[in-house]
């Protein structure tokens, strides 16, 4: 089937390496030089020590023709795409983004198929063409509505590349808000790797409280302490990975602080809760982005 992935960087050549074993894939970047240099040279997967080139389509112009769209840019990156998609004919689209923000969009995209997709696995952009697949997890999926086309996506899927339906879009999402909530902005700010989130005292201290202000904000279907396992049990897997926050910031890019935290306290401003730390770790990023 034609799958079309809007984004280039780490998620989105993650997904066209494995996706494009069984089905016909359509990269769309955001300049002209990042399309021909896939036209011409396609990409390089690298994991564990090997190496693998796929060739591949790509393009600039934001036609969006394919049945199936997989969105792999930025949350601040979403919107002109929103607009384009909002006036094409009805398809299936997969958002992939940490955070909330996205769920803004969905109404006006109501005639489409919409799912949202959690990635676990770990991905490293190395140039325009390469991508390091870090860490081997699952992409969960769950529909927001519709389901027609979402699992001939699976078909022939990869050992290495496996998904998991999931029944609760909003579960899905806040789940993997609260892990980002709670390790994003405090490895950006402390300059650490997820893992010392809890082999440090002091840190597992601050990441607790955080933990704490947002499982407040929302009505999670797991208790607190099944949550705060799962939130330590990621930070111990991904021990040696930096945040995208705090590569972000040492990139000197803008960070996804708005969709993760900002919704928070706009969460906690409706129901008038004092949220100290969710307000520190906001201004701090957000002082930092400017710094840079
Ligand atoms: N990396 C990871 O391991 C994980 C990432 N995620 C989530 O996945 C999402 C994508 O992350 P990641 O791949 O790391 O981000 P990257 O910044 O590496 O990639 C985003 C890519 O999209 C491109 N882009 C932006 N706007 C457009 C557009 N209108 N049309 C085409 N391309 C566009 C960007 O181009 P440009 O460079 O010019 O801005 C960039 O190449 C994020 O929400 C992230 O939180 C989730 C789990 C793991
Ligand atoms: C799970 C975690 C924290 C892994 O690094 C992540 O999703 C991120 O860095 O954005």
């Amino acid at each position: 089937m034609q799958i079309g992935i809007i984004g280039s960087g780490a998620i989105g050549l993650l997904f066209a390496h494995y996706l494009g074993k069984h089905h016909e894939i359509n990269v769309y970047t955001r300049r002209e030089s990042g399309a021909q240099l896939l036209n011409e040279r396609g990409m390089e997967l690298t994991f564990n020590t090997e190496s693998l080139t796929t060739s591949l389509k790509a393009t600039a112009k934001p036609t969006y023709g394919e049945e199936v769209l997989f969105i792999a840019v930025k949350q601040y990156q979403l919107k002109p795409i929103v607009q384009k998609l909002k006036e094409m004919p009805r398809k299936t689209i997969i958002f992939l983004q940490n955070g909330i923000g996205h769920l803004e969009f969905f109404s006006e995209l109501s005639k489409h198929e919409l799912f949202v997709g959690i990635v676990e696995h770990g991905a490293l952009k190395i140039d325009e063409r390469t991508v390091c697949h870090t860490g081997v997890g699952v992409t969960k999926l769950a529909a927001v509505h519709g389901e027609s086309y979402v699992h001939k996506v699976f078909e022939n899927e990869d050992e290495y590349f496996l998904f998991k339906i999931e029944n609760d879009f909003h579960e899905l999402l806040m789940e993997k808000l609260i892990v980002n909530a709670a390790i994003n902005p405090l490895t950006a700010l402390l300059r650490c790797k997820n893992g010392a989130l809890f082999k440090n005292k002091d840190y597992q201290l601050l990441m607790e409280r955080i933990f704490k202000e947002v499982y407040c904000l929302f009505p999670f279907k797991k208790g607190e302490a099944s949550l705060w396992n799962h939130v330590n049990s990621i930070c111990k897997k991904t021990a040696e990975n930096e945040s995208s926050m705090l590569k972000d910031i040492k990139e000197g890019r803008p960070t996804e602080i708005d969709a993760i935290i900002g919704s928070l306290l706009e969460k906690a401003e409706k129901m008038k809760k004092a949220v100290p730390y969710l307000t520190f770790v906001y201004y701090a990023v957000k002082g930092l982005e400017q710094e840079n």
